[in-house]
């Protein structure tokens, strides 16, 4: 058995062709450079810097479209958490998509965006009364409660019929990480379904004379791939909608739609869920005689990963008991494996060679600071070694942080040979404006 083979879901740097699915579409091998958006990331490490992130804005706006062609007539909401940043919210609102926003900071970014308020959806399992109250100043179309708290604060806030949906928790196993799973009664999201909580809050926003229940919700998890799990989770919210007693106009199936990060790994099945998913929805309610709900999906991951790439230096190869290859980023770009034991592949750009397995790590004072270990690279791996590392758009921006007072990378994005930043390189001056 060969290297390769006994580690099949790692990405070999030197192979002449791309993993299918990870990369940004039109990503291309040129001599030994990689090619994104229609640019060399040697010239693009080269000019913005490393640890940067490479968004291609092509494919971003490829994927948002063809949530609307799989699903006509739903509202499809982009997450907006995955990858918080105006100038993709305003692709968003171009390409004719709603935003969901879980708080007042991301309500800042979406207006900065100029992203209309009537397409804006706010979750939150909690939103404090200043995320509430800037929803309701600034005209969120729909705020998704959240608990019997809420309802009654925001029944109290709210002047004139603020349209609400309510989260519902199914009790769907979506069999993802127990940490990205929503659906499982044993969570700290929505109504429960199976113990009456869910009936119980249609009850209570219906007799908020400040507020308009217009659908009910549900979000499983994040990166589903089972498309039988939405199918389940339409019969049973349908199955409460005929119990509502009051028309719902709206079911919001959430997001969760899975990415492919490995070799190997298949992307979500689009065409299959729009298939099964309003079948299910059309069948159901003419089985319960309830009007079929507008449906609403919220793909975050699905629509931004595998646009994005991060480039990487490497700063120092040490020999132990294992090849440990560290680079100028880390945890504080990439805290999921970390998080959630999350796997990623590795390119070396620049150059091909034999390969070994090394593990990638980052240089941040933790041991767990690993971006990916066992990944194959040219033997010869040294520092100055420049290393692409793709499925890096969702989740990551998102969550940056500052550890040991690192600047946060900027995020560049690509199309068509033009690079620019839409997030800029965060700077000491940043970080210092902060303290008192
Ligand atoms: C309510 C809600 N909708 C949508 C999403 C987007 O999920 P994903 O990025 O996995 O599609 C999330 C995050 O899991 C969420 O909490
Ligand atoms: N942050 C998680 C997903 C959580 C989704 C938001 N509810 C991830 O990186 O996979």
């Amino acid at each position: 058995m060969t290297l390769a083979e006994l580690l099949p879901s790692t990405g070999c740097s030197t192979e002449p062709v791309l993993e299918d699915g990870l990369w940004p579409d039109g990503t291309r091998i040129a001599g030994q450079d990689l090619v994104i958006g229609g640019l060399p990331v040697t010239q693009l490490a080269a000019r913005f810097g490393t640890p940067c992130q490479v968004l291609d804005e092509q494919t971003v706006r490829s994927r948002a479209r063809a949530f609307l062609a799989a699903l006509p007539g739903a509202e499809v909401v982009f997450a907006g958490k995955s990858l918080p940043c105006p100038e993709v919210y305003r692709w968003m609102a171009q390409e004719g998509l709603s935003l969901d926003v879980s708080s007042a900071g991301e309500l800042a970014l979406a207006r900065a965006a100029g992203f209309p308020a009537t397409r804006m959806v706010m979750h939150g399992n909690v939103k404090t009364a200043e995320d509430l109250k800037a929803a309701l100043e600034h005209g969120v179309s729909r705020i998704v409660v959240d608990s019997f708290d809420e309802i009654a604060q925001l029944g109290a806030l709210a002047t004139r019929g603020q349209e609400v949906m309510i989260r519902v928790t199914p009790g769907i196993d979506a069999h993802t990480h127990a940490k990205i799973a929503t659906g499982v009664e044993d969570q700290k999201f929505g109504f429960s379904l199976a113990s009456g909580a869910a009936l119980e809050a249609v009850l209570r926003v219906v007799e908020q004379p400040s507020l308009r229940l217009v659908g009910l919700h549900c979000h499983l998890g994040s990166q589903i791939r089972l498309v039988a799990s939405y199918e389940e989770a339409v019969r049973r919210m349908v199955r409460l909608i005929a119990s509502c007693g009051t028309r719902i106009e709206q079911l919001d199936l959430g997001g969760g739609f899975c990415a492919p990060y490995l070799r190997g790994d298949s992307d979500f099945d689009l065409a299959g869920f729009a298939h099964r998913v309003l079948g299910a929805l059309n069948y159901e309610c003419a089985l319960h005689r309830v009007p079929p709900p507008r449906l609403l999906v919220e793909p975050g991951r699905s629509i931004v990963a595998n646009a994005g790439v991060t480039l990487y230096r490497v700063c120092a190869v040490k020999e132990s008991v294992r090849t440990f290859v560290a680079v100028d980023g880390g945890m504080s770009d990439n805290p999921r494996p970390a998080l959630y034991g999350a796997k990623y592949a590795v390119r070396l750009v620049g150059r091909g060679g034999k390969p070994k397995p090394v593990t990638v790590v980052g240089r941040h004072c933790e041991a767990g600071d690993v971006l990916a270990e066992d990944v194959l690279l040219p033997r010869d791996v040294h520092a100055g070694d420049l290393l692409a590392v793709p499925a890096t758009g969702a989740y990551h921006h998102a969550l940056a942080s500052n550890y040991n007072q690192v600047c946060r990378p900027p995020v560049i994005a690509v199309k068509d040979g033009v690079a620019r930043p839409i997030v800029r390189r965060e700077t000491e001056e940043d970080l210092l404006r902060r303290y008192v």
